[in-house]
């Protein structure tokens, strides 16, 4: 089964997700969860998952655990997702990330989706591309971050994965994930600053990787997020950064600040950028999520990510090295899950 390793006890998705439901907004987010904590929740979330719950319309922000929404047998309930406050939205979640068919969830959380698991390493191959990246607004305008990242070789990688902190006259200047020695950052924040993660963008040619980097002298992709992460003065200046300095090969840089709408997606091309995609909370775009597809196109039909609910979803954790939430503007709150296959 899928799992989480973290400090001394190991959980089920759908123990974790339904343990942070039962926590008080700002509580527990971020935080490892405890024994305790998951004891803590009420057996109404249960009978209310159980129940069919459709949506509920009471005033409290965030909604409490026992209104969460019933999700399909066997799969977690998410609170506030019926929320009256944020119906329009939970109605976008829903249509673009509903719940996936438990008959194709086997034991291993790929089950029929995929097939054998040589089958699916093959596949993963032939189609690297499954990394997820979300920026989020709440209603009080907080923003928040958190990547998956998915890669072949996770028996090796979860071993070497290791938070770091960079430090500057006895401060944290940044922090960061990664694998141990590795040089560049896919997912970093500067405190009280901005967050950024990087995803794979699959376009051009190995050989003209090669030209960028030995010819041209571009910066390797992971390179930047690190720089940007030393250097960047604030969130315009990090977008800026990130959007303009040449680089290796095609990305996705999905960066968050400390303000309301301080989200974006950049869709890099080698030279400059090649869109880019702001949070617009006030016409209802409270999040972006970014796969390994630009955000314009239609992903294929072998990828279910933008169909399927992100991190917790068992389709995504056979590749899954690793889970980081994060906020700028909480950047104790830095929180890494190594995730784990037994
Ligand atoms: C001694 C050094 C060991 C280094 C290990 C190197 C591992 C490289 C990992 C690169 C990860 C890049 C992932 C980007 C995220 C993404 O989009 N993944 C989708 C798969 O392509």
């Amino acid at each position: 089964m899928n799992g989480y390793r973290e400090v001394g006890h190991s959980l089920s998705p759908q123990q974790r997700v339904q343990g942070v439901a039962a926590e008080p907004e700002g509580k527990r987010w971020g935080q490892s969860l405890s024994a305790s904590g998951r004891a803590a929740l009420p057996p109404a979330s249960t009978a209310a998952a159980a129940s069919g719950l459709a949506g509920c319309s009471c005033a409290a922000w965030p909604c409490p655990p026992e209104h969460a929404v019933a999700a399909p047998p066997g799969l977690p309930a998410i609170a506030g997702y019926g929320h009256a406050c944020c119906q329009s939205s939970s109605s976008q979640v829903r249509d673009i990330l509903p719940w996936p068919s438990p008959d194709k969830v086997g034991k291993d959380g790929m089950g029929r989706v995929w097939g054998s698991r040589a089958r699916r390493e093959f596949l993963f191959l032939c189609f690297p591309r499954f990394c997820t990246s979300i920026v989020a607004q709440d209603s009080k305008g907080n923003v928040y971050h958190g990547r998956n990242l998915d890669y072949a070789f996770g028996d090796i990688l979860r071993k070497i994965t290791i938070d770091v902190q960079f430090m500057q006259n006895g401060q944290v200047a940044y922090k960061g994930t990664t694998f141990m020695g590795y040089v560049g950052l896919w997912t970093g924040q500067s405190p009280h600053k901005f967050t950024i993660s990087g995803d794979e963008r699959d376009k051009g040619r190995w050989w003209e990787n090669a030209i960028a980097a030995f010819l041209s002298r571009n910066v390797p992709v992971s390179w930047l997020i690190r720089d940007t992460l030393s250097k960047a003065a604030d969130f315009q200046a990090a977008v800026l950064k990130l959007a303009a300095t040449p680089i290796i090969a095609d990305v996705y840089y999905i960066v968050a600040g400390t303000s309301p709408k301080e989200g974006v997606v950049i869709t890099r091309n080698r030279r400059g950028p090649a869109d880019i995609w702001p949070l617009e909370p006030t016409a209802g775009a409270w999040f972006r999520v970014e796969t390994n597809y630009d955000h314009w196109t239609t992903p294929p039909p072998f990828d279910h990510r933008s169909t399927q609910y992100i991190f917790f979803s068992p389709f995504s954790l056979s590749y899954t090295i690793y889970t980081t939430v994060m906020s700028a503007a909480a950047p104790d709150k830095y929180m890494t899950q190594i995730r784990t296959l037994e």
